[in-house]
């Protein structure tokens, strides 16, 4: 078997990758919030149990439930202190200090922990008065300002769909879109070519971090089928990225179609599994305020056109589109918020459209989204719900609190 399976959204899972909540969420200030694409300061103990209740509802589904924090120690402790040192120079760089008296005090820092300790501190976030460096060049001594941190904390790392997205037998390392979350996919690119789960497997990368004009992220990222696959044009997926990854996929994969959504640019709705995910064969969740007053939506279907070019269809209903795309003869769109208005606004806002599917027809979501949770039982879907006051604080659910390795096929 592969160490890496996805052919479907809704394959029984069988491995994911999710990531504890720790100090980097409760490391920041009201003022440094909307940066860090947060909307309020979460309370970490509770954050905590909340997601222990995620990762064991997980494990009772019979998933391995691995944590991303200990794949990258494992990795730079099988890397040995050669790998440690590029990526801890690597990180510095990112984190705006190339070379230079910070970067070499923090990396001095950083090295004198031991290595769980070291990733999770750099995930946290490194304050100016953890360290006295003796300034002795002008750039050091000039970025000297009271901003309290040398290294910004990661507080959107525990929605491990973002940075990278197992798609097929391969993978897309994520070149993210704000600097708030940049680095974080520098984690699973360590993991990918130095944990033992994957190093030496050869393992198709569809699209490298290595990207400046154009970017994409797992929330935007959906396997429909071992030949479908949808991706969102949003705010933090841009159209270029999604062709060339088209391209890529064309040439060495089993996916021949690309399903491109264009949903609105905001925060509410970052990524197309805020709006739209699969829980089915047959049945999808959507929030109704991505349609217009038509009921359109502008879809983009992109297959593989002669010469090595892609050719594009422009599309405008979704259901239609999915249900030719998937061989359907009928297709149910549930309606996140069963459709009222404000019901639907509401739950949208707290990930009630951000459901994860564990099984064919089964799926974890947020109890606080009742009237979405109700209707989906009304379809026929087994919902488990998990608790969720602090963890959707972060504007993200049970999707995007995963990134499944392997499922099983449909
Ligand atoms: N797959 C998702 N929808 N992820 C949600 C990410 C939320 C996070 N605060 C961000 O803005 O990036």
């Amino acid at each position: 078997m592969d160490p890496i399976h996805i052919t479907s959204e809704i394959g029984k899972m069988k491995t994911v990758i999710l990531k504890r909540p720790g100090k980097e969420i409760e490391n920041f200030t009201p003022r440094m919030m909307s940066r860090l694409l947060f909307d309020e300061t979460p309370y970490l103990p509770i954050a905590q149990k909340e997601h222990d209740t995620f990762a064991s509802v997980l494990k009772q589904y019979g998933v391995n439930v691995l944590y991303l924090e200990k794949m990258a120690k494992e990795a730079l402790n099988h890397g040995g202190p050669q790998v440690k040192s590029a990526f801890l120079d690597r990180m510095l760089t990112e984190s705006n200090y190339p070379s230079g008296v910070i970067h070499d005090a923090l990396k001095e820092y950083l090295n004198s922990m031991d290595t769980q300790t070291m990733v999770n501190k750099i995930i946290a976030g490194v304050r100016k008065n953890e360290l006295h460096i003796v300034y002795n060049d002008l750039a050091s001594s000039v970025s000297d300002n009271p901003y309290p941190f040398y290294m910004d904390p990661m507080p959107n790392i525990y929605f491990t769909r973002d940075m990278s997205a197992f798609i097929g037998n391969g993978v897309s390392i994520n070149h993210m879109t704000f600097a708030a979350r940049k680095r974080e996919s520098l984690f699973n690119e360590l993991i990918l070519n130095y944990h033992p789960m994957f190093e030496g497997q050869n393992i198709p990368v569809w699209r490298n971090r290595n990207h400046t004009y154009s970017h994409i992220e797992g929330g935007d990222e959906q396997v429909l089928s071992e030949h479908v696959i949808a991706i969102g044009i949003s705010q933090r997926t841009t159209a270029k990225a999604i062709q060339e990854m088209a391209q890529k996929l064309f040439q060495k994969s089993s996916f021949n179609k690309v399903i491109a959504i264009q949903i609105p640019h905001n925060h509410a709705m970052m990524h197309l599994d805020t709006v739209f995910t699969m829980v089915n064969y047959d049945q999808f969740t959507m929030y109704p305020g991505i349609l217009n007053q038509n009921d359109d939506i502008n879809i983009y279907v992109l297959t593989p056109g002669k010469d090595g070019k892609i050719e594009y269809k422009h599309r405008t209903n979704l259901k239609q589109t999915l249900k030719d795309a998937l061989h359907l003869s009928e297709l149910d769109i549930i309606p996140t918020g069963n459709g009222d208005p404000i019901m639907a606004e509401r739950e949208q806002w707290n990930d009630g459209s951000n459901t994860l599917t564990i099984a064919p027809g089964t799926v974890i979501t947020y109890d606080r989204n009742y009237v979405s949770n109700r209707l989906l039982k009304e379809h026929g879907i087994n919902v488990i719900t998990v608790p969720s006051s602090e963890l959707s604080r972060g504007r993200g659910g049970p999707r995007c609190m995963s990134c499944p390795v392997v499922r099983a096929d449909i």
